[in-house]
């Protein structure tokens, strides 16, 4: 489907003008201090080189207590925090004397390592958790100013089944306001930064987790994406993230709540540095929900097939993809080609052209029920006085608003949006559903952009706000999508690709991320190029 005149007349405008923007933002915005430390410090305990699972063994056959490892991310969050404002409120000193009664509990156990494995598969070993969501006795805010003191009295689900597994939480991480853009950013706790360059944005909404994990300060961690919060932080922090199929994770506890058809869009997801850690915690995650992802059956990757979509159609809101990137992509295609003899198909899936407006109309629509979803204005007051986003504006100009500049954004952009989505995105949405439906069946797995750009320098997505649409696309469709590095760029920056599959085939593109880890080298260790 070619672009219309129209069409390439808006794009001509509208990259026009964000251009013109950008050049007067560039000219104004501060300049980082010279010889400034751009880069984290190298990591020296080899026990930040350990997958999750591989430590839980280690901690169970005694071969390292689980004080030492905690301990050793304690270490590595204190030295590497102060540079990324990724964990915002820790709990160092109880996450030690769990440690300690775990150490003790499994000195303790008669039964043997099988009989601990079983029952707490995860025991000892530490993990973070997004602010977004309730972890006992830690703020739950959101990034909202008003928020401020809201301490969680309970657990989320997906939260208690990794504390019921043994896991220990260290802290929460960091996110947008309200979860809703791709910096983590909010007037409560500040900017969280780049592993891979302090300039640079971790991603959003689940920053923080992108962030502390790619700087190894964690293992494994809790993020949700309702428009790629798991899967794009995970990209530009260099590390794994998977969202599954929709309804798998429970998504309660955490705030704000999904609102209209949005429930059905929202996944709770787990994010690592190891590849392998993935299906452990999705099980653990899930619990009996990932019994129908037959998460355990062995995966022929030969016996697959294999679908390239280079980009989305040229819609004119989004950004070319990157050269760098249409690169990765390609390698990853003659490596499939090359290791597993199989032959990967080169598509063009022209619906993708719309897939801001299919996200944006959809995530406005009423639920079953006819109920509108909250607005993003009511949820920024959160009970308390209207937000008015043209006076919040006026405010944020002379610094007096609680809000971002993003946020803000948002409502704005809110009072222009319908609250039906129009005919012809209802057929684009239900023909694209069908497309990818037959297409990958249960034995396909499509490989797609994840994003236009490398992990962009603080506040460049103001000026490409729709860039989010190459992963918000496969919330509307309910796709399982697994988030995967691909080495660094010729700027130290990660590389990466989302592999997206049918559903219920989550284990299709876990076991596809298992190899190109294997073959590209997964999560790398920042400042190591
Ligand atoms: C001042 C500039 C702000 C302009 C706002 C333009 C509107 C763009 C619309 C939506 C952006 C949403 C980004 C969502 C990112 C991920 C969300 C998630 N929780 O998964």
């Amino acid at each position: 489907m070619a672009l219309t005149r129209f069409e390439r007349f808006v794009m001509w405008l509208l990259r026009g003008a964000g251009k013109m923007l950008f050049a007067v933002f560039q000219l104004l915005a501060p300049r980082g201090a010279e010889g400034s430390a751009r880069r984290l410090p190298p990591i020296i305990n080899p026990l930040l080189r350990v997958p999750a699972m591989q430590l839980a063994r280690r901690i169970r056959r005694r071969e390292v207590s689980s004080v030492e490892v905690v301990q050793a991310y304690i270490d590595r969050i204190q030295e590497i925090n102060p540079l990324i404002n990724a964990m915002v409120k820790d709990r160092f000193s109880l996450a030690l004397q769990e440690a300690a009664q775990v150490d003790k509990l499994i000195e303790e156990e008669t039964g043997g390592e099988y009989v601990l494995e079983d029952r707490l598969p995860l025991l000892g070993v530490p993990f973070t958790v997004k602010e977004a969501f309730t972890l006992q006795g830690m703020p739950n805010s959101t990034g909202l100013v008003t928020r401020r003191g809201v301490i969680s009295a309970t657990d989320a689900p997906p939260v208690a089944l990794l504390k019921r597994a043994g896991a220990i939480p260290l802290g929460v991480t960091n996110c947008s306001e309200l979860c809703m853009w791709l910096e983590s950013h909010n007037r409560l706790y500040g900017i969280t930064n780049n592993p891979y360059d302090l300039e640079r944005i971790p991603g959003g909404s689940s920053g923080g987790e992108g962030s502390i994990l790619g700087g190894a300060g964690s293992v494994i961690g809790v993020g949700s994406d309702v428009g790629g919060s798991i899967r794009i932080p995970a990209f530009f922090s260099g590390i794994f993230g998977h969202k599954p199929t929709s309804g798998v994770v429970s998504n309660l506890g955490q705030f704000p709540p999904a609102s209209g058809q949005q429930s059905g869009f929202l996944c709770t997801g787990p994010m690592c540095r190891y590849a392998q850690d993935l299906v452990p915690m999705l099980r653990i995650m899930g619990g009996h929900a990932t019994d129908r992802l037959s998460l355990l059956s062995e995966v022929d990757l030969k016996s697959l097939r294999f679908f390239s979509v280079a980009h989305d159609g040229d819609s004119p809101l989004v950004s070319p993809v990157d050269r760098q990137l249409v690169l990765a992509q390609s390698r990853v295609v003659e490596r499939l080609e090359a290791d597993l003899g199989v032959k990967v198909q080169q598509l063009k899936l022209p619906q993708l052209k719309y897939s801001f407006q299919i996200w944006s109309a959809m995530m406005g629509a009423p639920g079953k029920d006819g109920k509108k979803p909250t607005s993003f204005a009511e949820l920024m007051a959160d009970h308390g006085t209207k937000v008015w986003p043209l006076w919040e504006m006026l405010k944020w100009t002379v610094g007096l608003s609680n809000h971002t500049v993003a946020a803000i954004g948002l409502a704005l952009v809110e009072m222009f949006q319908r609250s039906h989505p129009t005919e012809f995105i209802v057929q684009q949405t239900e023909s694209l559903q069908r497309d990818l439906e037959e297409l990958l069946g249960t034995d396909g797995v499509l490989l797609y952009p994840s994003h236009p750009h490398l992990a962009p320098k603080h506040h460049h997505p103001l000026f490409t706000p729709f860039n989010f649409s190459y992963t918000g696309i496969f919330n509307i469709l309910g796709l399982p999508v697994t988030q995967c590095p691909l080495g660094l760029s010729t700027e130290g920056l990660p590389l990466g690709l989302q592999l997206v599959v049918g559903k219920q085939q989550d284990r299709l593109s876990l076991a596809t991320a298992v190899y190109l880890e294997k073959a590209f080298g997964g999560w790398r260790e920042p400042g190591s190029t």
